[in-house]
């Protein structure tokens, strides 16, 4: 590799939010405080603040393609994420693009619905995903109803949850994140099903807050971040979960809704001096 072009890049393929907590606008934060430096594929522009979703538009198959070109003509990508896609078509054109290029290990965050409520990837898109970008996943970090969603059945045991990593893991995902963020059990429980089949837990005490937008850009983008660090996918699980965790205690008030995590949390738990 160029020693010009040798610090650790990052990349977030994905939607805008306007309000600044969830999306590229969390992705990029995140990889930020992680120390890498990162870099966007805008898939859609959405007008969105922490009460909701008003509006947003896809973009254009010839600027998708154009900026997935300008990433490859110059800069070093380690490692990369996928949120929000909107539908079928910009799954496939992500697919092509990502199928072509070399960008490290892919962790694919199957945005599917907002937590205000808005439908950010249409059916098609989610079928799209589950026949065909899946099959490029390093890693596959749904919540509880996206995992239901792509396996068409309820998930209501820990029994369950692992059964439904095992399902995700055969559509051709090499690993599972199943987050288990929504519900309101004293207790958190992530499931981590690794590629050699070896799985494990990760526990938190739930934080009652609705300061949660954000959590699952959050998580996936911390573990790109040490993917790009060059950790193993058990190690980089493990420190975005400590990411998030962090961020969501140590909460900040920002807007009227579901406000936004705290992205500095990490660092200034880590060494007071950081920021
Ligand atoms: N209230 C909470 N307290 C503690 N941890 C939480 C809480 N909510 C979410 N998490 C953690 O945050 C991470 C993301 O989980 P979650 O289920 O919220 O993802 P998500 O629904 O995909 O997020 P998003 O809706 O932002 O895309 C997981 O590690 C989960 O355990
Ligand atoms: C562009 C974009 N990507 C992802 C989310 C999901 O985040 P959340 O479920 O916390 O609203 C979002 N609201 N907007």
């Amino acid at each position: 590799m160029n020693k010009i072009n040798s610090f650790p890049q990052a990349l977030t393929i994905a939607g805008t939010d306007s309000g600044g907590g969830a999306g590229i606008m969390a992705d990029m934060k995140t990889m930020q405080e992680c120390r890498v430096f990162a870099t966007a594929v805008v898939v859609a522009v959405t007008a969105q603040n922490t009460v909701g979703v008003q509006n947003f538009q896809a973009l254009s198959e010839e600027i998708i393609n154009d900026q997935f070109s300008s990433l490859n003509d110059d800069l070093e990508i380690r490692a990369c994420k996928s949120g929000m896609l909107a539908d079928a078509d910009h799954v496939d054109w992500v697919y092509q693009n990502l199928d072509k290029y070399d960008f490290g290990p892919f962790v694919l965050d199957p945005v599917m619905i907002a937590k205000g409520g808005a439908q950010l990837l249409s059916d098609q898109g989610i079928e799209m995903i589950k026949t065909k970008l899946i099959k490029l996943a390093t890693l596959i970090t749904p919540n509880m109803p996206e995992a239901e969603r792509l396996i068409d059945d309820k998930i209501e045991s820990q029994s369950g949850m692992l059964i439904a990593a095992q399902k995700i893991q055969k559509l051709g995902a090499k690993n599972v994140l199943i987050k288990g963020g929504h519900g309101d059990s004293e207790t958190v429980r992530d499931l981590v099903l690794l590629e050699d089949g070896n799985y494990f837990w990760m526990d938190s005490k739930r934080v009652h807050t609705d300061r949660t937008h954000g959590t699952g850009d959050t998580i996936s983008s911390a573990i790109v971040s040490r993917l790009a660090l060059g950790d193993d996918m058990r190690s980089a699980i493990l420190f975005g979960k400590d990411f998030v965790e962090k961020a969501i205690k140590n909460t900040i008030q920002v807007g009227h809704g579901h406000g936004p995590l705290n992205h500095w949390a990490y660092n200034l738990e880590q060494n007071k001096n950081a920021i």
